[in-house]
């Protein structure tokens, strides 16, 4: 189980996230969404526990996100995912395999495992000559090397084709309901909506709509209703032999009715319209905080410096890097 409260990640006099609070139980695929720069690869790097929150906590069944044994234990997927180009698929692996020193016999069989379960194709292929898609899948099997309880993928199926989204966002899916638990960020609404149990949107690093799609819907959506009359009211459109006229409650339907009675005239048809997700995310994406992300003078513009050694999960991280 993931528990994030009140993390908050302040750059110098900027505030990246200003106070995310949410929970993410096993089984669940939880999404973040949110326009660029709203905060959500520090949010889920923080839950990686690859940054300090300045204030807040994220912990992760239990134990602070930044602790080894946790951080151990977690499978993170990065928007971005180099990965050392003279390997192939098997050998990439099972070098990270021996980072998070998963007996050989073992490694080998997840590794298969994995790439069996996400059909890999050209396992012995150097990766430096595959395909974005395989890349990712690769990527992906990465994260699950550790067996990880809890994965945080951020963006997985960015810059995929439709086929080869489809498939990581099933994967994902399975993942969720082989219990895992899973934290997840997109920009894709349709992913979004697709595969997510929970979401909470983010919009100038603060979280402005949260729960299931329906309750987002319900919550910050319209309900339009388009009324059809067989005469002509005030603001109506010709529509074939009708008139048409968009209101936005059943107070205004009935207002429209008497215009129509009035003229002689009757409702024919009222049909109504729910917002969709992404009409509600452009609607709170485009819609100006009233607090500043400025803050005082900054305390913390080095997330990633503690001052400590290195500990096993970093020095992963770095051969990571090192690979870009
Ligand atoms: N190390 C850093 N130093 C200073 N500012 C940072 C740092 N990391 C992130 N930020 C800023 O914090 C804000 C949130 O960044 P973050 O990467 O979390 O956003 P995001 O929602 O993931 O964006 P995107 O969709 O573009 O990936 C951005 O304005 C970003 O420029």
């Amino acid at each position: 189980m993931i528990r994030v409260e009140g993390l908050r990640k302040v750059y110098g006099d900027f505030a990246a996230v200003q106070g995310s609070t949410f929970t993410v139980e096993p089984g669940e695929i939880f999404g973040v969404v949110g326009p660029n720069g709203a905060g959500k690869t520090t949010t889920l790097k923080s839950v990686a526990g690859l940054i300090e929150p300045t204030e807040g906590s994220a912990t992760v069944a239990g134990s602070p996100a930044d602790d080894p044994a946790t951080r151990s234990a977690l499978g993170f997927l990065p928007e971005e995912s180099p990965l050392y180009e003279d390997m192939t698929a098997r050998s990439y692996l099972r070098f990270f395999a021996d980072l998070y020193d998963v007996p050989r016999e073992v490694a080998d069989e997840r590794i298969e495992s994995a790439l069996d379960d996400l059909e890999l194709e050209h396992r012995e292929r150097r990766l430096g000559d595959t395909s974005k898609g395989m890349k990712r899948k690769v990527a992906i099997a990465r994260s699950l090397v550790n067996d990880p309880d809890v994965l945080v993928y951020d963006e997985p199926a960015s810059g995929l084709d439709p086929l080869t989204t489809n498939y990581v966002l099933e994967f994902t899916r399975e993942l969720a309901e082989s219990g895992k638990t899973v934290l997840f960020s997109a920009h894709n609404l349709y992913h979004v909506e697709s595969i997510c149990d929970r979401v909470v949107i983010m919009n100038e690093g603060e979280i402005v709509a949260r729960g299931t799609v329906e309750e987002i819907r319900a919550e910050h959506g319209e309900t339009t209703y388009r009324v059809f009359t067989t005469v002509p009211v005030a603001g109506s459109d010709p529509d074939g032999d009708r008139h048409v006229v968009a209101v936005g409650s059943m107070d205004a339907v009935e207002a429209v009715r008497e215009r129509a009675t009035e003229a002689g005239g009757e409702v024919a048809d009222i049909r109504t319209r729910e917002s969709t997700l992404e009409e509600i995310f452009l609607d709170m994406a485009g819609r100006p905080m009233p607090g500043s992300r400025r803050v005082g003078p900054g305390d913390d513009s080095r997330s990633d410096a503690t001052g400590r050694p290195a500990t096993g999960a970093e020095k992963r991280e770095e051969a990571s890097e090192a690979a870009k």
